[in-house]
């Protein structure tokens, strides 16, 4: 693997086209521009892109992370993640299985999302690359998200696992990143801090 995953998750970027007013391909170039470490294509949920229109931002997108040598990651679709040539995959409980995703993918990145401790019990932890601990705040970006679990969840996280690397994600702003970081994340992973700011370069340096 040619990253070193708990720098590429420093500042981790999540987007689809359901979140910008912009252009996607816009947006994306600006926060790279401005030292984001990786990237997460979401295309998911009202207003976004199905088939080839999907696949055609994917492309693009992918195209900009290669560029700058970032990690691009898919958001739950397995079938895209051969047909652009991610660097992984994210997927969360109720996604496909994690056991499937590294017979499938053996040297991709697997992320995967853990919001307490019975999920983490259940999950096979030892097969991932990093997990996405959350939501720590509450976010308005994701209607199916879970409640907020607070800061807290990145400290037990970190004592269970002192090695694992832990990006937060949920409700993370310029305002509270250093917060999740100080209970020992390796990074924070944000959508609308980015796609709903004026100034995505200062937003970036602030993160
Ligand atoms: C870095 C990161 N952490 C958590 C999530 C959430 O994944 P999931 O629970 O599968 O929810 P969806 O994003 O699929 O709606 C994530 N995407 N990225
Ligand atoms: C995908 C996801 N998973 C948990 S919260 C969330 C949305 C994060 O978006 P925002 O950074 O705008 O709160
Ligand atoms: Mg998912």
């Amino acid at each position: 693997m040619p990253y070193q995953i708990k720098q590429n998750l420093r500042k981790y970027f999540i987007m689809g086209s359901q979140n910008c007013n912009d252009d996607p391909v816009r947006v994306l170039e600006s926060a790279v521009k401005a030292g984001i470490t990786a990237f997460q294509f979401r295309e998911k949920g009202e207003g976004s892109l199905t088939g080839d229109a999907k696949l055609e931002l994917g492309k693009q997108l992918r195209a900009i992370c290669r560029g700058y040598h970032i990690p691009f990651i898919v958001n739950d679709d397995v079938s895209l993640v051969d047909t652009l040539d991610a660097d992984g995959i994210h997927v969360g409980q109720d996604d496909q299985s994690v056991d499937e995703l590294r017979n499938l993918f053996p040297d991709k990145i697997i992320g995967l999302s853990v919001s307490n401790a019975s999920e983490v019990a259940k999950s096979p932890i030892h097969l991932v690359d990093y997990i996405g601990a959350g939501p720590i705040f509450s976010t308005r970006t994701k209607s199916d998200a879970k409640s907020a679990v607070g800061v807290e969840w990145i400290a037990t996280l970190r004592e269970q696992f002192p090695n694992l690397p832990i990006v937060g994600i949920g409700g993370i702003t310029t305002e509270n990143a250093a917060s999740v970081i100080s209970k020992g994340a390796d990074g924070v992973s944000f959508i609308s801090a980015i796609t709903m700011t004026e100034d995505i370069k200062e937003a970036v340096r602030q993160l």
